[in-house]
């Protein structure tokens, strides 16, 4: 599967933390990453990731343009809801795609444990049919 790993400033702690905990998972996957969540991942992981450009700079695009294309099967956002975004129309324009794609989406750590358990298990491989019929 091809997951998206993307962590607002003072959510990177979390994400490094959850990405650490489930590396095992993470591991069989194909993963990519905003800029500086993706660096910080690889940094205390050593997880292979794809790296696209930070967040403020495009990277929440390129990864949209990822899901409108029907190449991405996960996204994994933990946004920070409490602090405002320069690039906040990126950040709705991703979550928008994923919902006009039925892309699975977490935008917190809570939901996020319960998808990648669910992707351990199966749950989501009803993507693979969906991309292949792409
Ligand atoms: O801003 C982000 C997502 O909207 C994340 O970008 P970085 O991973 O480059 O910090």
């Amino acid at each position: 599967m091809k997951i998206a790993l993307i962590a607002h400033d003072k959510k990177k702690e979390d994400m490094i933390r959850f990405a650490t905990a489930y590396k095992d998972i993470f591991s069989k996957h194909e993963l990519f990453a905003t800029g500086t969540t993706g660096l910080r991942i690889q940094e205390a992981t050593g997880l292979s990731i794809h790296r696209f450009q930070s967040g403020p700079l495009g990277g929440d695009q390129e990864i949209g343009a990822r899901i409108a294309r029907n190449e991405m099967d996960l996204v994994l956002f933990f946004r920070d809801p409490l602090t405002s975004q320069p690039h906040e129309p990126d950040v709705s324009a991703l979550i928008r795609l994923c919902d006009v794609y039925s892309i699975p989406l977490a935008t917190n750590m809570g939901t996020a444990e319960v998808l990648v358990r669910g992707l351990k298990r199966g749950d989501i491989e009803w993507r693979k049919i969906e991309r292949d019929q792409g």
